[in-house]
């Protein structure tokens, strides 16, 4: 772990109003894409704006370990010299995730297509989570695993396919994470692999794929789902990735600036995939003022500027299937939720169960030591607002990034400072969260 193991706490307290402009840090999501894609490309791949948290800079290390040059050549630009599809190295030691789904995911996938064997490991946390939804498709296209944890979970080994074969997958829940492996495996199969979701997830690995030169096409299935196919063994071919501002670092700063009085902050260049909205969607019905402008586009990936100004929300009911697009962000939604006024009801978030923590009794927790009305009803998350937070509580944050941001981003508008145990996680998506805040305005001390 690259961070201190020394919990640290930081109490989070009323502000005046935030203001400025500010860029948050790279997409986390397609920062991982660009290291594993840069790596099974033939040529130099050349990253700006790469997001330099904890949970990339382990997967950049495991991209070293399989073989890829990978170098930073300054801040936030990096230059990945790849070993070809199918083409990794055995590495010499474990694969260390860290607290990172995202990267142990996406790597089991590449390396399943590969003739090596590796053995993954992550924190306490990712030790965790379950892997036999990766693992169940990647044997069926031939990878087996040993050693393996009990349950189906790290640490484990994993040996990749000789002679890889296509398959066709129904991805069991919304899962990008599960898709992308599937399709990482597929890149050194021969023919066609075809992932089927029934409710699309985000899109970055079939976007980055195509602008790598891969053959690959996404069709409707069904009202939400998707059916993507790709065309084995192609040849990737090194590109320029610029990833612009990840949207669920922005969500924490957003919320901010909507609940502390008087607020007004502008975001730029904020990735807007449509498959990752879902919160300014609800914000917006929840009469959040968020202005957008200056749209564009990199590689397929949309972005624009946004202009957030405190506002006053009310309680809504956000549908089950716009999880996919906000799965990341229920936790700061939650916090939105408390400052408004009314009942908000999040329904169907199981899959926050099995995130860096229980994030479903996470946040409720976390709302209840604030003096919070909250309740979880199966996987439902019913929020109570009253307009205003008491605050005065001690959040613990569960080695979960987000539930630490969360918490800090309550205390700025909360009549009582909010304090959390530990800050250290926060460096796996956001390494400059605080000082960013508190160039707004906030007051973290
Ligand atoms: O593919 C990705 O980059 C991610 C997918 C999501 O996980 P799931 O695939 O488990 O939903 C999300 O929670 C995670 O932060 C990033
Ligand atoms: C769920 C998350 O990430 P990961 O699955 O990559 O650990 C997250 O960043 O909120």
């Amino acid at each position: 772990m690259a961070h201190s193991d020394t919990p640290t706490p930081l109490e989070s307290r009323a502000s005046g109003p935030l203001a400025g402009k500010v860029r948050v840090p790279g997409d986390k999501s397609i920062s991982h894409r660009a290291l594993i894609l840069g790596a099974l490309a033939v040529g130099e791949t050349r990253i700006s704006g790469l997001l330099e948290g904890e949970d990339v800079l382990n997967t950049a290390k495991s991209m070293r370990a399989l073989g890829a040059r990978v170098e930073r050549t300054g801040p936030f630009a990096w230059t990945v010299s790849g070993v070809g599809v199918g083409g990794f190295a055995q590495p010499a030691a474990a694969l260390d995730f860290g607290n990172s789904g995202t990267g142990c995911r996406l790597v089991m996938g590449a390396v399943a297509g590969c003739p090596i064997a590796a053995v993954f490991d992550g924190d306490a946390s990712l030790r965790s989570r379950p892997m036999r939804r990766i693992l169940d498709p990647l044997e069926l296209m031939g990878a087996r695993t040993s050693d393996i944890g009990e349950g189906g979970r790290l640490p484990l080994t994993l040996h990749g396919a000789r002679y890889p074969v296509p398959i066709v997958y129904k991805t069991p829940v919304a899962s990008a994470q599960i898709k992308s492996a599937v399709l990482l495996a597929g890149l050194s199969a021969p023919g066609i692999t075809t992932v089927i979701e029934q409710e699309a997830s985000r899109d970055h690995t079939e976007l980055m794929l195509k602008h790598f030169g891969a053959e690959i096409s996404s069709e409707r299935e069904g009202s939400d789902g998707r059916r993507i196919t790709l065309n084995g063994e192609p040849e990737l071919h090194g590109a320029e990735i610029v990833v612009p501002a990840d949207p669920s670092s922005a969500a924490f700063p957003i919320v901010a600036a909507l609940i502390v009085e008087g607020s007004d902050v502008v975001f730029s260049d904020v990735m807007t995939n449509p498959l990752r909205t879902g919160l300014l969607t609800t914000l917006r019905e929840m009469g959040a003022s968020i202005e957008e402008s200056g749209v564009r586009g990199d590689a397929g990936e949309p972005m624009a500027q946004l202009r957030v100004r405190a506002s006053k929300l009310r309680g809504v009911v956000v549908p089950p299937e716009r999880a996919p697009s906000m799965i990341d962000e229920y936790l700061v939604l939650a916090v939105a939720a408390s400052f408004a006024e009314g009942t908000t009801i999040m329904r169907g978030l199981q899959e926050l169960r099995v995130k860096e923590s229980d994030r479903l009794e996470a946040t409720a927790d976390m709302l209840r030591v604030n003096g919070v009305k909250v309740e979880v009803s199966g996987d439902d998350l019913i929020v109570e607002g009253r307009g205003h937070v008491e605050g005065g509580g001690l959040v613990a944050t569960h080695m979960d990034h987000r539930i630490a941001m969360s918490a800090l981003v309550m205390g700025c508008a909360s009549d009582k400072p909010v304090k959390v145990d530990d800050i250290t996680f926060i460096a796996t998506s956001f390494p400059d969260f605080i000082p960013m805040m508190r160039s707004l305005g906030a007051d973290f001390a």
